[in-house]
């Protein structure tokens, strides 16, 4: 094993399955490696469809005992599963650090956020609150009260491969609700361990499984079997549509975060200072791959030049290398499919008048997956990147004159999931946070997420939210019942 960690069994090479960790029934395994070396980090087991359908029975099965249990027993297992992934910190990033690429600090970052997650839901557990209501007749009580949903499916990311699953399984499972998920392939390794915790914190077999392999065999499974009644997926919009076409036939009810290309504006009366400070902390965490990034970055005519200039030298200092490395700011690209597609907006550009004065191109000296942090300079809409998600650590700005003007530039997407402007005027900061048609809007911050917050977006960047006090609102129904009795 390549990963060095304290405790060894941590590294899971096995699917999780009814509380066993197996093989795929046709013994087949694949192999998944680290984006910063192309070195082989450990063998998948490649899974379908029966796999998959002895998953949610064995949910099924575990559905039927947990939602049984009390939302305070419920959420002692779910604090020790957050104990447990503190304690086991450092394992868990040298893993997703591993697999995924992001830097050290970046990925025990991510491991707290995901505790926070479970924790907060943990508690959320004991607040689904039903309500009386006042009946038109005498002789009647009218209540609702709030159920599990049932079996959940759900289907992640590997652009966080531990905080997306804690964001749909810790509500999920608070709620009385059993889970089968699938990780990404390029990230099994996270969700094992995480399974891992899960089952020595006391999860009861079949309540959390893990499938990998085969993601449409898998996804056909989970969308088409009667018995999941909910789809929580996190990636991309083009695939979000496909898994909502085919939870239709069973009216499955579906949560979907997806894409984004966040609006970055800047007006000439920012805090120039902070908000580079905030393009760099949106832009570039994780390489850029996260659905918040700053994806547009429009700059008011009267500061573009100061703008650009601060942003290309802040940039410049950016250290880019393994995430294993003290000091490295970014890691590598998820695979070399990312790179292609970052270098060809970056081409697409150039060639249409665009300029870098920092990076622009692979940085292939450092490995195959590299991007050299990015500046592009005098963007316009008609290049393909202001349309696309980047996905990848380049910053096109793009020069605007009035409020009117900036406002529609930003809206002119079918995606609506993170928007951000700075400005320090308050008549402003109201007018543009309302106008901005996005879930998420941070005004002078270019970080969103929290456990406590409704994280998701709106038009095709998805449905539903994720975290706060809505979060677990996703994973209950709402039962009505009407009591009759002699007045
Ligand atoms: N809104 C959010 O909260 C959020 C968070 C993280 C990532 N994302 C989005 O995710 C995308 C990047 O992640 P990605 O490349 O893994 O996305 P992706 O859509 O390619 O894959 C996401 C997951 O879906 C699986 N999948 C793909 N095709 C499938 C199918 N036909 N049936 C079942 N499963 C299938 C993949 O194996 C993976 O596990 C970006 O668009 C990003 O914006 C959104
Ligand atoms: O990539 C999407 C993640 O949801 C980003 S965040 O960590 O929640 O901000």
């Amino acid at each position: 094993m390549s990963v060095p960690l304290k405790d060894e069994s941590l590294f899971r090479q096995q699917a999780f399955i009814n509380g066993k960790w197996i093989d795929a029934d046709s013994g087949r395994k694949v192999p998944v490696y680290d984006p910063a070396t192309g070195k082989e980090v450990g063998m998948m087991p490649w899974m379908g469809a029966a796999e998959t359908r002895r998953a949610i029975e064995a949910a099924e099965r575990a559905f039927s005992l947990w939602r049984k249990r009390t939302a305070k027993e419920r959420a002692a297992v779910l604090r020790r599963w957050r104990d447990l992934i503190l304690l086991h910190q450092d394992d868990l990033a040298q893993i997703m650090t591993a697999e995924q690429g992001k830097p050290l600090a970046e990925a025990r970052g991510e491991i707290v956020s995901s505790a926070g997650y479970i924790e907060w839901f943990a508690e959320e557990a004991k607040r689904t609150y039903g309500e009386t209501i006042p009946a038109g007749n005498s002789g009647q009580q009218l209540l609702t009260i709030r159920q599990p949903i049932g079996v959940v499916a759900a289907i992640t990311p590997w652009n966080f491969p531990i905080q997306m699953i804690a964001r749909k399984c810790a509500p999920a499972l608070a709620a009385g609700c059993a889970v089968v998920m699938k990780p990404a392939p390029q990230t099994p390794f996270s969700a094992l361990a995480l399974a891992d915790l899960g089952q020595r914190a006391g999860l009861p077999d079949g309540l959390f499984n893990i499938v990998t392999g085969k993601a449409g065999e898998i996804g056909d499974e989970m969308t088409s079997n009667h018995i999941v009644r909910k789809l929580s997926f996190t990636g991309s919009t083009v695939v979000g549509k496909v898994l909502m076409e085919k939870c239709a036939l069973t009216v499955k009810q579906v949560s979907m975060e997806l894409g984004g290309n966040a609006p970055f504006i800047v007006f000439d009366d920012a805090d120039l200072d902070r908000a580079v400070n905030h393009v760099i902390a949106s832009k570039f965490r994780n390489a850029g791959q996260t659905c918040v990034c700053a994806n547009r970055i429009m700059v008011q005519k009267g500061v573009y030049d100061d703008f650009a200039r601060r942003l290309s030298e802040r940039v410049r200092g950016l250290k880019i290398g393994p995430g294993t490395e003290d000091g490295v700011f970014l890691g590598p690209l998820i695979d070399d499919r990312a790179i292609d597609k970052v270098d060809d907006l970056v081409k697409d550009a150039l060639s249409k008048g665009a300029k870098a004065p920092v990076g622009g191109a692979p940085l292939k000296e450092l490995g195959a997956q590299f991007y050299a942090p990015t500046v592009l300079t005098d963007v316009t809409q008609n290049m393909q990147v202001f349309h696309k998600e980047i996905f990848g650590p380049v910053a096109p700005l793009y020069c605007f004159e009035s409020e009117e003007e900036a406002v529609s530039l930003a809206n002119a997407t079918r995606y609506g999931l993170a928007a951000y402007f700075f400005s320090q005027d308050v008549g402003r900061v109201w007018r543009v946070s309302e106008a901005l048609e996005y879930g998420m809007v941070g005004a002078n911050s270019g970080t969103l997420s929290s456990e406590a917050t409704p994280f998701g977006g709106i038009k095709e960047s998805g449905i539903g939210r994720e975290g706060g006090k809505y979060g677990i609102q996703e994973y209950l129904e709402i039962k009505y019942i009407n009591m009759g009795f002699d007045a």
